[in-house]
């Protein structure tokens, strides 16, 4: 793994990132931006080389020379034009610069041929030519290795036409070292600014990085509280309610039938023979059956219901909206339902049944424990009486459903 100073480091004379991931991954970051500068600059270029041959035409008239010169101008627009509408396909040449590279070299060699044809205007060409080459370093965006590439060829051309023309050692000499001002110039504030930009980059890089490695702690934090909460108030095995989380979910339906005037049961019950079942299948079938049970009451009861499991193979039901002889009726009818749907375990067929304790929750019910207290008692002497069956606490006794 690099260290972001080894990912960012710059080349001092290319000014590009040596790593090349991290240079391909620059490009493409400003691709879209420098596509679209370079494609009005293109258009920029195209229109002043047009526009100067309104200077040709007052220097030449119709003339071979004016026709030499407006046809090299327009050929060079036409490339222009060319290159700026396949930017818009390939907006990627633009960061490469090969495209705009081999554009500004066949610009010169047309642009040469004004020194042949109008001689009479030399300094005026070498001006041009000067102004040129610091446009080079805008031109060609982000790759000042290529730009001086560029330039070499136009001082290199430049001179090699001025020798053809006749000019002595020392005019070429003093036209050179002119010509290296802009190039040097344009050099030095290409790479300067190339060298911000991509630190600019690097620092935007890492920002984004740290971001996302926050947003995934974060999001990491958030499941993990999910989990927690999960586990502080549900069972393990069985995905039901645990006892605390049932406390409050006990409360807040007391209140809630205060408040509307409605009745609200509560049912307590345990699984007959369950010790039996662990010891002849194992206890992994055991827990089989507890999920087995809880997954069936889920599934029979009303989503407003509420199933919690208060350890070992006792499980509590609330019926909000439920008078007692409604939750009789409704509980016998899990009875029954848990009665006819034997768990198939490994393979083996466990017959279930459970011995259940229904009161309702009166207004003198300061907490759970009393309410409980009362179907727990309709729960013993259910067991006592034989098991699978239903008895229903009440203020004078308990009655018996099998
Ligand atoms: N497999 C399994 N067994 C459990 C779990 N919690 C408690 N038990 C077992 O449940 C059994 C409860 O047995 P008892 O309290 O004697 O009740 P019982 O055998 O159902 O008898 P009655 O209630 O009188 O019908 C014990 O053997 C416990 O070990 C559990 O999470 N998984």
């Amino acid at each position: 793994m690099k260290t972001p100073n080894e990912r960012f480091a710059l080349s001092s004379w290319r000014g590009e990132f040596l790593d090349p991931v991290e240079e391909r991954a620059y490009r493409k970051h400003v691709e879209p931006m420098v596509a679209k500068h370079l494609r009005t600059s293109l258009k920029v270029w195209a229109g002043l080389l047009l526009s100067f041959g309104f200077l040709d035409f007052i220097a030449l008239g119709w003339s071979v020379g004016f026709a030499l010169i407006m046809g090299a101008r327009a050929i060079s627009a036409a490339l222009l034009f060319l290159l700026g509408w396949r930017l818009r396909y390939n907006p990627h040449w633009a960061t490469s610069g090969y495209a705009v590279t081999a554009m500004e070299i066949v610009g010169f060699l047309l642009f040469f041929l004004i020194h042949f044809v109008r001689p009479d205007i030399a300094i005026w060409n070498i001006g041009v030519t000067l102004i040129l080459l610091i446009c080079l370093y805008i031109f060609i965006p982000n790759r000042v290795v290529l730009s001086n590439l560029a330039a070499a060829c136009g001082i290199v051309g430049t001179l090699l036409c001025l020798k053809l023309l006749g000019a002595e050692a020392p005019k070429l000499v003093g036209v050179f070292f002119f010509m290296c001002l802009p190039t040097v110039v344009g050099f030095a504030a290409a790479l300067r600014l190339q060298i911000v930009q991509r630190q600019q980059f690097a620092l935007h890089s890492e920002m984004v990085e740290i971001n996302t490695s926050l947003q995934h702690e974060i999001e990491r934090r958030e499941s993990l509280e999910v989990e927690l909460q999960k586990q502080a108030t549900t069972d393990a095995l069985t995905g039901l309610y645990n006892r605390r989380q049932y406390e409050l979910l006990f409360h807040r339906e007391r209140e809630r039938s205060r408040r509307l005037g409605t009745r609200l049961s509560l049912c307590v019950l345990d699984l007959d023979h369950f010790k039996h079942i662990n010891d002849t299948h194992g206890h992994d079938v055991g827990d089989q059956v507890l999920r087995h049970v809880a997954a069936l009451f889920t599934r029979k009861l009303r989503q407003t219901d509420i199933v919690g499991r208060f350890g070992g193979e006792e499980f509590i039901v609330l019926l909000p909206e439920t008078d007692l002889e409604c939750a009789e009726r409704l509980v016998d009818r899990l009875r029954q339902c848990l009665e006819q749907a034997p768990v198939e375990a490994d393979g083996e067929t466990v017959h279930v049944t459970a011995t259940f304790g229904l009161t309702e929750v009166e207004a003198q019910d300061g907490n759970i424990e009393q309410a409980v207290k009362r179907a727990d008692r309709a729960l013993y002497e259910g067991k006592q009486s034989g098991r699978n069956r239903v008895v229903t606490a009440s203020q004078e006794g308990s009655e018996d459903r099998v």
